[in-house]
């Protein structure tokens, strides 16, 4: 089974505006609300695409209840943690002549209420894959994720981290499956600004030597470059399509690229179904469906 853990879900409020003018009263033409958080976003895309599995996370108060509600009524399977105080976030997602993104803090998380995560991931099996995703509230110590993965070491659970700077270096070393940084974070955490593809590779490569199995780096519009734990690099492009809402797809891209290696066990397939996944959330007003991934699938 695959686990998804989104310690911070959000409600996210996408605003449509032709121009966002700070400082004045500005009025949107469309709004939208969408389940959002990393990990619900790949559990979402994964039943989207016809596969199982189990969102993890905590939600809290009108907005938790709207999410997990949501989430459910979508057909994924969920096991939040109900959070005694506080709410889950409402993110705004601006989309003007540029997109403009305010993402809140999250509720704080208490000691007892993170007890129960741990007892959940406890009881993963052999072969399951876990993927954490996002970032974690302010309240929780920042070596969570390593916490976890310290516990699940040596259980054969994949795991897949999608989180950037301290929170994803400081989990290297327990060498998780794949990890997804954009091609701006990989350079951030070295704190370098990348310009071609060979200097991607190189920077991508120093993770690796810092314990990660599989690097994908993403590179929104150009595409993305797969550098395996056998040492194979693969670069890909993107289908042909109108950017409509980018959020998400590198959600989409980890949830494409988990269902089809998991399947198949074949990096390059694996990097093409990512790819057609995140590019179909791209393309659409959501999160991509199957007929979306398939038609831009055929392109690749
Ligand atoms: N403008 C675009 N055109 C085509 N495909 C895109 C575009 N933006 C994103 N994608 C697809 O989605 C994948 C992931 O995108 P991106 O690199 O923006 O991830 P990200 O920065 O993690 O995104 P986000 O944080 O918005 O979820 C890309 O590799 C590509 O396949
Ligand atoms: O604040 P975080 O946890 O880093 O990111 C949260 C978020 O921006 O990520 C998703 C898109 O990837 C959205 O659904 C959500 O609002």
């Amino acid at each position: 089974m695959i686990y998804t853990v989104t310690f911070n879900p959000a409600l996210d409020y996408v605003v449509k505006m032709d121009s966002l003018e700070l400082g004045m009263v500005n009025r949107s033409k469309s709004e939208t609300i969408f389940y959002g958080g990393k990990g619900i976003n790949v559990s979402t895309v994964l039943k989207n695409i016809g596969v199982d599995s189990v969102a993890l996370g905590f939600v809290a108060g009108f907005t938790g209840k709207e999410i997990e509600d949501g989430v459910k009524t979508m057909g994924v399977k969920t096991d939040f943690i109900q959070l005694k105080n506080g709410l889950s976030r409402i993110n705004v997602k601006i989309k003007a002549e540029q997109e403009t993104e305010i993402n809140g803090q999250g509720p704080d998380i208490k000691k007892d209420e993170l007890q129960q995560m741990f007892d959940k991931l406890d009881k993963l099996q052999s072969g399951d894959c876990l993927i954490l995703a996002g970032t974690i509230p302010a309240s929780l110590p920042s070596d969570i994720y390593e916490q976890i993965m310290e516990k699940l070491m040596n259980r054969n659970i994949d795991i897949v981290v999608d989180a950037t700077k301290n929170l994803l270096l400081n989990v290297l070393k327990f060498h998780p499956f794949l990890i997804k940084p954009n091609n701006h974070e990989l350079g951030e955490m070295f704190g370098v600004v990348l310009k071609s593809d060979d200097e991607i590779v190189e920077y991508a490569k120093k993770l690796q030597v810092m314990g990660a199995r599989n690097v994908l780096i993403s590179m929104a519009g150009d595409g993305a470059i797969l550098i395996t734990e056998t040492g194979e690099v693969h670069k890909i492009g993107v289908p042909k399509g109108t950017v409509v809402n980018s959020v998400g797809a590198g959600d989409s891209m980890v949830a494409g690229f988990t269902a089809s290696y998991l399947k198949d066990h074949d990096y390059m397939e694996a990097l093409k179904r990512g790819t057609a996944t995140g590019s179909a959330t791209a393309f659409s007003e959501g999160l991509a469906t199957a007929d979306k991934v398939e038609e831009l699938y055929k392109q690749l």
